[in-house]
């Protein structure tokens, strides 16, 4: 058998995150700009290979390893492969999905800035799934619509607190609407997914700086204040959801004016539930100097990158990439990726 090889790009949450932790609605697309690769190999023995950089053992001294160890935390992506292996497995089994037999050797890249809110993460996950999949030629038997929930299932395995969002934009590709209401992801265990046409968004920006923020981490305070029936907490990630919402209808409306109203609004709802210490000041500062030149912005994700959008156009995008520069932050166009479902993806859909 040959050489399996899957990529998964990053994902920008527009609107609405991260009410998808809490069966809310948003708004998202896949990124171009940057990507997650796994290769897989039939193999005698199953091996998940350490990326020689991220899954870093071997170091110079002590400092070099105490360094490591506070800017980028302990963990690398080997955990997240070995976590999408489990599910996997025994989401089959649970499925009466056979498995043939045969091992393989996986390994992964990424080129996705690390733990800066572009789903670096389950951008690993997804790619490995799809390696999973086609080693075992289960595609047709596993629809489009569950795939995220293993990926999302993978990282809760590893107490990573997340939603849907990322894992639903990087299965689908393109721009979707979500919806997690309730009710449907009781009845279904997954949300509504309707994909809308990349041609829909204006230009777009993305700011980033290298400052690694764990999303589990900047997520578990708001989680435990939502669980415990926290009324604020409750009616402001609501009023977040309405935001996708609004979007959706002003996306389609051609209404941009309204996108940035909305894009702010929804950046300072965020503000009001995560206190500036989770959120972290170079992420604030990131959302701020898009703002001190009247551009609207907010977080991709869970903070270390910011999605900017420029109503007065190219003049306010030159004043954009000159505040950025002189902030030190990266500003780069935003690439959306189409749609990634093939034929036996989208027959997936089709059989209910
Ligand atoms: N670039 C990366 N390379 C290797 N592992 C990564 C990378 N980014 C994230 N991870 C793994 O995923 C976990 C969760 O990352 P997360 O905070 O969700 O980042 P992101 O915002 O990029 O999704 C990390 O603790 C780490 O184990
Ligand atoms: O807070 C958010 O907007 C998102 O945070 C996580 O994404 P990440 O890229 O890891 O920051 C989480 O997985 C998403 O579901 C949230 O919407
Ligand atoms: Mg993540």
């Amino acid at each position: 058998m040959a050489v399996i090889e899957h990529k998964s790009y990053a994902r920008v949450g527009l609107l609405g995150n991260p009410s998808d932790v809490y069966y809310g609605k948003t708004l998202s697309f896949s990124l171009g700009n940057f990507w997650a690769s796994v290769r897989l190999e039939p193999s005698k023995d199953l091996l998940i290979v350490p990326h020689p950089t991220h899954d870093l053992v071997r170091f110079n001294s002590i400092t070099h390893l105490v360094n490591r160890l506070q800017s980028e935390g302990y963990y690398g992506g080997v955990r997240l492969l070995m976590a999408i292996c489990k599910i996997f497995h025994n989401f089959c089994k649970d499925n009466n999905i056979t498995l043939c037999e045969g091992n393989f050797t996986i390994s992964y890249d990424t080129n996705i800035p690390r733990q800066t809110g572009l789903s670096g993460s389950s951008a690993i996950v997804t790619a490995a799934l799809n390696c999973l999949i086609d080693f075992y030629e289960v595609r047709h038997l596993i629809k489009v619509e569950v795939r995220p929930n293993l990926v999302l299932n993978a990282e809760k395995e590893l107490g990573i607190v997340a939603g849907l969002q990322d894992r639903v934009a990087q299965t689908y590709g393109g721009l979707v609407y979500m919806d997690f209401s309730k009710k449907h992801m009781d009845e279904f265990g997954h949300g509504i997914y309707t994909p809308m046409d990349i041609a829909l968004l204006p230009p777009l920006y993305l700011i980033y700086a290298e400052n690694p923020s764990d999303s589990g981490k900047v997520h578990s305070t708001v989680r435990q204040r939502w669980l415990a029936g926290d009324e604020f907490i409750i009616s402001t990630m609501e009023e977040v959801a309405n935001i996708a919402v609004e979007g959706q209808k002003a996306l389609l409306a051609k209404d941009y004016a309204k996108l940035a109203t909305l894009m702010n609004q929804n950046f300072d709802l965020r503000r009001h539930m995560f206190d500036d210490d989770a959120l972290g000041a170079v992420n604030i500062e990131m959302v701020e100097v898009a703002r001190r030149i009247g551009a609207a912005s907010k977080f991709t994700g869970s903070g270390g990158a910011v999605v900017v959008f420029c109503p007065d156009g190219p003049s306010q995008v030159k004043q954009l990439v000159d505040a950025c520069q002189e902030a030190g932050f990266v500003c780069e166009p935003i690439k959306v990726m189409p749609s990634f479902l093939n034929d036996i993806d989208l027959q997936t859909l089709a059989s209910k």
